[in-house]
């Protein structure tokens, strides 16, 4: 029997997912790892543990399934964007720890940028913006601040990887440096036409061209594992994509105008713009969806930084829920959240704001609100942001979205999705399986080795399972949207002094 053998490695944890051709889930197992918050604002991960619980997941997926590396016919590889990680060439030692695309440690240094009048440039080119998310101003932050990889960057034996061409380093024992095209275009140093490194970013960031992976195609034969590694089989890394752009091409987002959500930690909004790459004149991010035998497909992005973690902080933090599916039955246990408001930006303001120094805040108390408003005001906060960003892209395509796929472990959440679909007047639509952004690679990965023939042949393999329609009058949506714009903008630049 072969499977397709999707490598998901997220934000808080690592997952592997083998996939049969009816693109069944035969089985799959996840391990989560530790976060470091070292200071306010940075977010680390030890890169070992990444490949730790990695390993792990595909060896636990393998032995659920009961087979070996031998029934893999091609691996898929997607993960989280912009976090980068620094290894010496020689050891394949990590040179300190991974910075995770959450971390703001590089506000400042983004700032200067932007006063230095370098945005409108960069925007043009990467199709993104100056902002601590990218990885760019990361791995400037590595070289002047830790020492030997400043050592090991003169000697030409640094590399610099998002986390697929480290996964792909660790699987080849270090024979394969690659990145594909989607992961390419979220470090801020890749020209957007060419999708090549461009010389004029890497000397803004001083980023040595010798640091950085080859870039390559999201499908076909891209790399190979180790023997070694891989249980004395040398198995073909078929597909590569940064999770995002997986989860569009899971929810066969294949032509211009489609768009997908993803709701996990965060909510991240992709339109698919088809073979010409999109700026924006509404701060969304202009970016690669995949490349297929050279032809290159680019989307339209907005990237909500708070998602599902608003769910988790009213769980961990606050106490008001055991379990993140317990928020359903409470917000829903009253009919709205009585004026409260939620803004969720507690690690700043993505698209369309950007504001790294937004915070979270909570608008419209009275004495006689409740834990269960707030659950509730905590999903419309959810719902409010990703409403901003659909209106962005909306105004950015020239038509309004008919359609929203969603997937990620909030849009399990009936209410969430209701409301969703209420706020935009967008119909949104779930698949069966919400793994999909697991589902994209292996797609991406069964292409490049022939276990699938075709984009048309998956077409048949996808089921979408529940589908919730607008039902909000127009003159309420928009009296709810007034009062949301207050709110965020009071939460903004709140924490410029700190
Ligand atoms: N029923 C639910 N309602 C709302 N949020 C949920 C629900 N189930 C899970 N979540 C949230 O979804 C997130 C996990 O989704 P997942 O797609 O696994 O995220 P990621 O890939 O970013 O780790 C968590 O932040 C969790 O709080
Ligand atoms: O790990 P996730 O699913 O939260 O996704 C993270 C994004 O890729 C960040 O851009």
């Amino acid at each position: 029997m072969e499977f397709i053998l999707a490598i998901d490695q997220g934000t808080t944890s690592s997952r592997a997912i083998l996939f049969d051709k009816d693109a069944k889930v035969i089985a799959s197992d996840q391990h989560e790892f530790a976060q470091y918050f070292p200071k306010a604002g940075w977010v680390e991960h030890d890169a070992s543990e990444i490949w730790e619980s990695q390993l792990r997941a595909i060896e636990g997926a393998l032995k659920k399934a009961g087979c070996s590396w031998e029934s893999i016919a091609g691996i898929g590889i997607t993960n989280q964007r912009e976090t980068i990680v620094a290894w010496d060439a020689k050891t394949g030692e990590p040179v300190g720890k991974a910075i995770v695309w959450q971390d703001r440690r590089t506000a400042g240094y983004c700032d200067r940028l932007k006063a230095e009048g370098k945005e409108s440039w960069i925007q043009e080119r990467t199709g993104l913006l100056l902002d601590p998310y990218f990885s760019a101003s990361k791995m400037r932050w590595i070289l002047e601040n830790r020492p030997e990889a400043k050592v090991l960057a003169d000697k030409g034996e640094l590399r610099f990887g998002t986390v697929d061409s480290w996964l792909i380093w660790k699987l080849s024992n270090g024979r394969s440096f690659v990145t594909d095209v989607s992961n390419a275009s979220r470090t801020l140093l890749m020209d957007l036409r060419s999708c090549e490194w461009d010389g004029d970013l890497l000397g803004v960031f001083g980023v040595p061209s010798s640091c950085l992976a080859r870039i390559v195609d999201s499908s076909g034969a891209l790399a190979e594992t180790a023997g070694e590694v891989t249980g004395g089989c040398e198995i073909a890394v078929s597909g590569i994509a940064g999770d995002q752009q997986a989860a569009l091409f899971g929810q066969l987002c294949f032509e211009p105008g489609m768009v997908k959500c993803t709701y996990g930690t965060g909510c991240f909004i992709l339109m698919n713009v088809g073979r010409g790459p999109a700026v924006s004149r509404n701060k969304l991010l202009g970016t690669v969806a995949w490349r297929m035998a050279g032809t290159t497909e680019y989307a339209l992005e907005g990237s909500v930084f708070v998602g599902g973690s608003a769910v988790q902080w009213l769980r961990d933090e606050l106490g008001l829920i055991k379990s993140a599916a317990e928020i359903e039955a409470l917000a829903r246990s009253v009919d709205d959240s009585d004026g409260v408001m939620l803004v969720p930006a507690f690690t700043g303001l993505g698209a369309p704001y950007w504001d790294p120094y937004a915070r979270g805040t909570i608008f419209g108390l009275t004495r006689g609100s409740t834990a269960a408003h707030i659950a509730r005001a905590t999903l419309d906060g959810i719902a409010y942001q990703v409403c901003d960003v659909a209106s962005a892209m909306a105004s950015d395509a020239g038509r309004e979205l008919g359609e929203i796929r969603a997937d990620g472990g909030a849009s399990a959440n009936a209410l969430l999705m209701q409301t969703q679909a209420d706020l935009t007047g967008a119909e949104v639509a779930c698949p069966k399986i919400l793994e999909t952004t697991a589902m994209g690679a292996a797609f991406l990965a069964g292409l490049g080795v022939g276990f699938w023939e075709s984009k048309e042949v998956l077409k048949e393999l996808v089921r979408a399972d529940r589908r919730y329609g607008p039902g909000m009058p127009v003159h309420e949506r928009e009296k709810r949207l007034r009062k949301w714009a207050k709110a965020v903008e009071r939460s903004q630049a709140w924490a410029t002094e700190d």
